[in-house]
């Protein structure tokens, strides 16, 4: 199995390599050269398994030969054992043909867990049979950040910088990146916003004496492994519904376009999906451009969702690769011109897009008065990204089909704006529940290469 850029300049890689590289030296994303395919039997002996278990069937042909069965069993095993739901990603239902996939039952309480906690067992199981040691650098809007401390914090041959847009994450995901101890982990709040955060990680993956001087590598979704992880519960999801006997469809509150292009690799194996809706905030480029008025980068307005507060959708790159048939001079020309403000979308690759993808947007009123409605309507309360996605599920879905709309994090991660939404302060789950006690370790941070670079050669372990 191997793995492509989409600017087509990179050398190939194997997953492993494709993992621990994150962003390719051409500057585009990697992709698996072949999507590998699972039969309708395949899909339908999903049926009952453990989450553990769907996982190794639907990611073990995207590793190759880099991991044995054994290793890969063993590392699924413990990354999930932290959940707190014996089901992992368990549904709910929310009307008559409409289902929640609550991914937030992972130890940062967003659905960032389910790949990062896997791609931490993977990194650590690779650094030790190769003897590297690696310098993660991240970029977040409050989740990834989150998720990726709480993976990598402690270990011995992995540093962490996290880069976030400072006063534009909500206080539990600043204190979830602010107060884990470990010396290895170094949250840094960036005079900027997400877009400024995620172009200087690029900048640095794209310097290549700090790159290879610090060995460089990515936990964002620019890493394919991240995908690949997120792919896995559109199949254990699908299937508990009845795939592949039924087309199931699926809303995806979306911002760095990772979780819904995971939903398009998943169809692409085979799963029998019939819509995958694109939901956005008030920060709607991927709407506009999915209802054919280009991508063109606007400011970013800060919302009451600020995970999805992103005009620069990195892998909406990956999307672009697919719909202009893997053109990658294609895809090298538009993000130029990306570079410069923004770019028009072919006929035809357009075409292909509104093939795979619908969209819909959400304004702030929307998104609180849905918060108040689902918890009347069913008891059920959401965050603001999730009623994002139940929002826009409602305005697109067919009734005869099932649709998963995924809701992303915990309420708890949000509590301002569920407060102003229904009056409720949502509790943090006990294992957190002294959060707000902790002490924080920030530093606030220029947005400068040269200074983030020199922060972070002065602070990795020796
Ligand atoms: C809670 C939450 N919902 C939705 C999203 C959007 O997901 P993606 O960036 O994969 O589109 C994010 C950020 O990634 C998030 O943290
Ligand atoms: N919403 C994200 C933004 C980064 O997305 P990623 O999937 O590319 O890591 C966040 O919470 O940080």
């Amino acid at each position: 199995m191997k793995y492509i850029s989409t600017r087509g300049q990179a050398p190939e890689l194997s997953f492993e390599e494709a993992m621990l590289t994150g962003l390719a030296r051409d500057g585009g994303l990697y992709v698996p050269a072949e999507i590998p395919q699972m039969s309708h039997d395949d899909i339908a002996a999903l049926s009952g398994l453990s989450y553990e278990e769907t996982t190794f069937r639907v990611m073990r042909p995207f590793l190759g030969d880099c991991f044995t069965d054994d290793e890969f069993r063993d590392i699924i095993a413990k990354a999930y054992a932290g959940f707190d739901h014996a089901a992992q990603a368990p549904l709910k239902q929310l009307a008559p043909n409409h289902f929640l996939l609550e991914l937030f039952h992972g130890p940062t309480l967003a659905f960032k867990d389910f790949a990062m906690q896997l791609i931490g067992q993977l990194f650590q199981s690779a650094l030790a049979r190769r003897g590297e040691r690696v310098t993660i650098v991240g970029a977040t809007s409050g989740d990834t950040g989150s998720a990726a401390i709480e993976a990598f914090k402690g270990l011995s041959n992995v540093d962490v910088f996290i880069l976030y847009p400072h006063g534009r994450v909500s206080e539990v995901q600043r204190r979830q990146m602010s107060t884990p101890a470990e010396a290895n982990v170094h949250a840094l709040a960036l005079d900027g916003d997400f877009d400024e955060c995620q172009a200087r990680v690029k900048d640095m993956f794209n310097d290549f004496d700090f790159r290879d001087g610090v060995k460089l590598a990515g936990v964002n979704s620019i890493n394919i492994a991240r995908v690949l992880a997120q792919v896995v519960y559109y199949f254990s999801s699908a299937v508990s519904l009845g795939a592949p006997h039924r087309k199931i469809s699926f809303t995806v509150p979306t911002g760095n376009f990772g979780d819904i292009f995971a939903g398009y690799i998943a169809k692409q194996m085979g799963l029998p999906i019939d819509q995958l809706v694109v939901a956005t905030n008030q920060n709607d480029i991927l709407h506009r451009c999915l209802d054919g008025q280009g991508y063109y980068k606007g400011e970013t307005i800060p919302s009451i969702s600020p995970s999805m507060d992103i005009q620069v959708s990195s892998n909406f790159e990956r999307a672009l690769y697919f719909a202009y048939g893997r053109d990658s001079g294609a895809v090298a020309q538009l993000m130029d011109e990306l570079a410069s403000g923004g770019f028009d979308v072919s006929q035809g690759a357009l075409q292909a897009l509104s093939e795979t993808y619908d969209s819909g947007r959400c304004s702030e009123a929307e998104t609180l008065a849905t918060i108040k409605a689902q918890l009347a309507a069913s008891g059920d309360l959401l965050c603001p990204h999730g009623a994002i996605g139940v929002k826009v599920a409602g305005e697109h879905r067919n009734p005869a089909v099932p649709m998963v709309t995924l809701a992303t994090a915990h309420p708890a991660k949000f509590p301002a704006a569920v407060k102003d939404a229904c009056g409720i302060h949502p509790p943090l789950p006990t294992q957190m529940s002294d959060l707000y006690d902790r002490s924080e370790r920030v530093t606030r941070i220029a947005n400068d290469l040269t200074t983030l670079e020199e922060h972070i050669r002065k602070h990795i372990s020796k």
